[in-house]
């Protein structure tokens, strides 16, 4: 059983318990459900922003606990402040120490799209993504059929949800690719076996349709290898650890973005 079965195995179990404890209509009726969304593209594309999407992540399967001590609404703001174009905040609790409660703290902390960041296998997690303030979700073909990708990119999309499809490879890519989707992120780490390499992205670019935004996801850790992405065609930079590991992420992407073309 590899670690995305494991996730996935879990989630199932998290996912039922949410539904006995919170009905759909609950989450329907709560304020945060009926707002506007921020637009992903909007934000990406500003030339006062800087296209990176700064994570708030404490622990993950491949490192353990990156940091626990820092709060997300100091974290997000100080990204927001750093130019972020969009915060991802991890909602899984078991193996990346998340919450949900960590996507409506930094709602309320940032003007700026929020990505809800977690495995996305049922319809009910899209309705309570809405709920719970964020304005983006994630869809990860490894652990989706395409049906279930156009199912739940279309109940994103009638809910003014904007969607990122991860990818890791040409197949996955190939068979996912939907209208409802609004960026493809090519992932730079195997979650089969956590090995890293941001050569994955340039090996896909240029498969990407270009009606969508394209981001590169993990493992980045200089301008310099974000300025060449750029070059080769992203828009986006899903960057974690590398600021998480500093006591101070916020000031650690402030200090960072100083490198950017
Ligand atoms: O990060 C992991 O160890 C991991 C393991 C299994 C499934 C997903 C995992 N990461 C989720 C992510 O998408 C990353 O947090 C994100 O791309 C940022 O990566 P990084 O900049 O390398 O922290």
């Amino acid at each position: 059983m590899t670690i995305l079965d494991k996730i996935v195995a879990q989630k199932k179990i998290e996912v039922a318990n949410d539904k006995a404890i919170i009905p759909v209509e609950v989450l329907q009726a709560s304020p945060l459900f009926q707002r506007d969304t921020y637009s992903f593209k909007d934000f990406l594309l500003a030339p006062e922003r800087t296209g990176i999407i700064a994570e708030y992540k404490r622990r993950s399967p491949s490192k353990g606990i990156i940091n626990d001590k820092v709060s997300v609404e100091d974290v997000t703001q100080g990204y927001a402040a750093a130019g972020a174009s969009a915060c991802s905040v991890l909602t899984d609790p078991d193996f990346f120490m998340g919450d949900k409660i960590d996507v409506t703290n930094a709602r309320k902390a940032v003007k700026i799209p929020v990505l809800r960041k977690d495995f996305m296998i049922d319809e009910y997690q899209v309705i309570e993504a809405k709920a719970i303030g964020a304005d983006i979700i994630l869809l990860i073909a490894a652990i989706l059929t395409p049906a279930e990708i156009k199912n739940l990119a279309g109940i994103a999309k009638s809910l003014g949800l904007n969607v990122l499809l991860e990818v890791h490879n040409l197949e996955e890519l190939e068979r996912s690719i939907d209208p409802n989707l609004d960026a493809i992120g090519v992932n730079n780490r195997n979650l089969a076996d956590f090995t890293v390499s941001v050569e994955n992205s340039y090996k896909l670019v240029d498969h990407i349709p270009n009606e969508f935004m394209k981001i590169s996801e993990s493992a980045i850790s200089d301008t310099d290898t974000i300025n060449n992405l750029k070059a080769a065609g992203f828009n986006g930079f899903l960057i974690g650890e590398n600021f998480m590991k500093q006591a101070d992420p916020g000031a650690a992407m402030h200090e960072f973005v100083k490198g950017l073309k």
